[in-house]
Parts: C-alpha cells; structure tokens; sequence
C-alpha cells in the first residue's frame, strides 16, 4: 500500500469531504510500514474496502416548528464496517453537519470500538438540525421524524445509536420512544438511554472520565501527578462536564470551559459547586457559558477559544480541528505536557506535528475518548443480560479498558528513543484486529 496514492485517490472521488480525507490520511500514514508486512491484505485490498464505508443512509427529515412552520433537515447514517459487532456510534444533531463530517466520524469510530476489546463495529449519523434554541415540544417532533425513517435500518444486533454533539439523554429519549411505537418492540436499540429505561449507570461520564483515566496512564509513564495541575478544557457539555468532574475529585484545577460562543477564564478553579451550576446552565437552562462568568465575575472571551492560556495539560472536549497549528505553538510555549482529546478530531495534522516534535503526551481520541462507546457496550451487554450492574462495577469495567488501550498503544507505538507515540500506537492496534476480522470473513 502507498498511502499517499489510496489518499490522492480518495480525494478524487470524494472531493468535498476534507473531514473524512483528513481521517484517512491520518490512519494510513501511520498504518502503512504495519499493513505491507502483511502482502495478503494488499491482495485482498484490504485498505479501500476498510477505508469506504459499508454502507451511507440519506433521508429527509420533515417536521413542523412551533409556529406551525414544516421545515425540512437531512437525516444520515453511516454504517461504516460490522466485521467485529454490530454497527456502533453516535448521532449528532448540529447546523454544521454533512456527510464528510459523519463519515470522518464513522472511519475513527470503527478504530475506537475495536480498541475497546468489545464487539461492535463503527457507524456514525445525525443530522443538520439544531436542538439550539428550539423548544422542548420541537425536539421532540424532530427525534419523532427522525426516527421514522432510522428505525428501519438499525437494529440492537444490527446498528445502535447514541450520542454525541447535540444528542443527550433528551433526544435519545424521544428517539427511543418513537422507535417503540413504530416496532412495538423494546429493545435496545439506542444507548445512552435514562437510567429507569434500560441506561447503564456511568454511561453519561464515561466519556470524560475514561478521557482522564487515560490521561492519569500517560502521565504515569513520566513519573508525574495529575494532582496540582493546572487544566484547560473546552467545551461545557457531556463531555467537558465530566472531565471537569473527574479532574476536580483527582486535585487538578480547571481554569477554562467553552461553547460556541466564547470561553470563561476562572483562575481560582471550577469548584464542584461552580460546575453544578455549570450542569444546571447547560442541561436545563440551556443558557450560554457567558452566564457564568457574569456570575462568578471572572474573564469571559468572545469568539476565542481557550488554548492560549497557561497551564499544564489540555483536554479539547468540543468539536473536530478546534486546536490549530496556532494554538498548539502556543500551549507548547506555555509550557504544556499532556493533551488528551475527548472530543474527536479536535486537533489539526499540524498542531499534531508541534506537539510530537515537541515530545509531549499526547494522545488522540480515538484512544482517549473510547470510554463513552465503551460504556454504551457494556449497557448493550446489560439490555442482553435484561440486568444492570452497579456504578462501581460499571466504573471498574471503564477503568479497566482505558488501561487496555494505554498499554496497547504503548505496545505498538513506542518508538526507539522511547518516546509514546499514541496516534501510531492507537491506529496500529485498532487496525490488526478490524484487519485480520475482515481477512477471515472473505471478500465480502
Ligand atoms: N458524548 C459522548 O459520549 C462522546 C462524545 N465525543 C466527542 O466529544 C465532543 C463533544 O461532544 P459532547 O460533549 O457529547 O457534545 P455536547 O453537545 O454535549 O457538547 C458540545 C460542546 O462543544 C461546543 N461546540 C460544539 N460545536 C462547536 C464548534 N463548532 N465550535 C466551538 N464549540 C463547539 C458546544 O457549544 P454550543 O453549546 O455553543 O454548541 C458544547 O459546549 C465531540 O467531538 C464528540 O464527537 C467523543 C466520544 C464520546
Ligand atoms: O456511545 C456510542 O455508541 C457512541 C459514542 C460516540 O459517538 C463516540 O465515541 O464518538
């Protein structure tokens, strides 16, 4: 394989996709030496296949606003590969949606699953409808819709939403209610679901926590403590509330939450009183990050992301490619020695470049931010059981797959001066076992 080539060739035929370009690219240039060890996969042109999606849902979604308006939003769905489990990712509900978009989510999720050990294969969907601003009575119109037309290709042995930006218990909820009454079937077909409803407790933190789980392993391999550190986070919703939980039980300070708007500086630290007041803004109020800086008299930035403030470890929690090349020049000046991604994507090929010319720990989402779909298999695992286990036994499980991943990454991406290089060592792993699943199953 020269990846390169399959690269260039992707760009031709998709050519207005730079998300999924962009993913690709980085997976192949780090998989390339592993892949041409193995002359069969190349026979079997193992990398198009692995690289082009199973299969892309399309479908109009129309429902009537508030006012009595019908509007019209895209529905999608990648199904991406299924040779380990079933189809597994989130949907995302957000103006800024398309197609390259999911399907660079789709690539990276059918790594991130295998690297859970569990058995599900990679999906992504959603749509450009924003929860934003709509009423309760609208979302939940929307998520009917929506499901209207989902409901006929997923399945809890075929493919099982959850999640992710613009997606929370809310939607999930009306999702999941829609899907019953279409099939008059319960069944799990979505995770991330309310807790009374067949949910899995710690499914909501997973994904911050497993991000700072992961991080604590990074840090270990240097001898440091996370405890005194000074933290930078963006984002202020699912995942950036429970990285900033998580950090605050550990005695790390958090300096920096954001939204879409702007982001907050408080150098006294996000207290838990402070972030309860965060979780009520964001998840009931629905109100902007600004509000909070009005309340605890601390500096608000408009338009700005948080990056170029001082401290010693980042932790990007909102959207794809929102560290640049920029950005990442300036946590390197300023000292930083951890960035670990819970959200996916968030940093640039370049920004990626400076932070491993520079040495530091620094591990991409697909690694650090497995928690999240690695809960939702485990509430799959629960709904199967028709059982659910208790938080401790659900964080311990969590625990104990951020650790697998460290030390699979560590395996296959320590390079000979010693330094961890997570992406290889992510990719490498994710990559044999999806590779060698898809060799055994034939040309199919
Ligand atoms: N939920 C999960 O379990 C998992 C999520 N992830 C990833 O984590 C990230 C965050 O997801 P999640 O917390 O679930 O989503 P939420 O919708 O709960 O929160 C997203 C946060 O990011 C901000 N944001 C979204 N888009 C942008 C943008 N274009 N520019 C700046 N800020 C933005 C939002 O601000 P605003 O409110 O203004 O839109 C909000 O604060 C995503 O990359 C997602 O793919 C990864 C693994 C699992
Ligand atoms: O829990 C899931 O199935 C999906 C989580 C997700 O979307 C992600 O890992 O990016």
């Amino acid at each position: 394989m020269n990846a390169v080539q399959v690269v260039e060739n992707l760009k031709q035929r998709f050519p207005n996709e730079p998300e999924y370009i962009q993913a690709v690219s980085q997976v192949l240039g780090t998989i390339e030496e592993e892949y041409n060890k193995h002359p069969e996969f190349d026979k079997a042109n193992l990398i198009e296949r692995l690289c082009i999606p199973d299969r892309v849902i399309e479908f109009r979604v129309s429902w009537v606003d508030d006012k009595g308006n019908v509007r019209t939003n895209m529905g999608y769905r990648v199904q991406h590969n299924n040779v380990i489990g079933p189809y597994k990712g989130g949907l995302r509900f957000h103006q800024s949606v398309n197609l390259g978009i999911l399907k660079f989510l789709a690539f990276e999720q059918t790594f991130k699953n295998s690297l859970t050990t569990l058995p599900m294969g990679g999906a992504k969907g959603g749509s450009d409808f924003s929860p934003r601003g709509k009423s309760d009575a609208e979302v939940m119109r929307f998520c009917q819709a929506f499901m209207s037309e989902l409901y006929r290709h997923i399945g809890a042995d075929v493919d099982v939403p959850a999640g992710d930006i613009g997606v929370g218990g809310r939607e999930v909820a009306y999702m999941f209610g829609m899907y019953k009454k279409l099939t008059h079937e319960w069944s799990g077909i979505l995770t991330g679901k309310g807790i009374q409803f067949g949910g899995s407790l710690i499914r909501p933190e997973a994904t911050g926590y497993g991000n700072v789980y992961f991080l604590v392993n990074m840090l270990n391999t240097r001898g440091i403590d996370i405890k005194g550190k000074t933290v930078l986070v963006s984002g202020s919703g699912n995942v950036a509330q429970y990285t900033i939980e998580k950090c605050i039980e550990l005695g790390a300070k958090v300096v920096t939450c954001s939204d879409s708007d702007g982001y907050i500086y408080d150098p006294d630290g996000i207290t838990r009183e402070k972030l309860d007041y965060i979780m009520e803004l964001k998840n009931i109020e629905r109100g902007r990050i600004r509000e909070y800086a009005e309340k605890y008299n601390v500096k608000y930035v408009e338009g700005a992301k948080p990056w170029f403030e001082k401290a010693d470890i980042a932790l990007p929690s909102a959207t794809q490619n929102e560290i640049n090349e920029e950005a990442a020049k300036a946590l390197v000046a300023n000292g930083v020695i951890a960035v670990s991604e819970g959200a996916n994507m968030p940093t640039t090929p370049e920004a990626i470049k400076i932070f491993q010319d520079a040495k530091i720990l620094y591990s991409p989402g697909k690694a650090a931010n497995a928690g999240g779909v690695a809960v939702s298999g485990l509430e799959m695992s629960q709904n199967s059981e028709r059982l659910s286990w208790s938080r401790e036994e659900v964080d311990a499980k969590l625990h104990s797959i951020m650790n697998n991943i460290h030390e699979n990454c560590v395996k296959y991406g320590t390079e000979p001066d010693g330094y961890i290089n997570y992406v290889k060592g992510a990719n490498i792993a994710g990559f044999l076992k999806v590779a060698k699943a898809m060799m055994a199953q034939g040309i199919v």
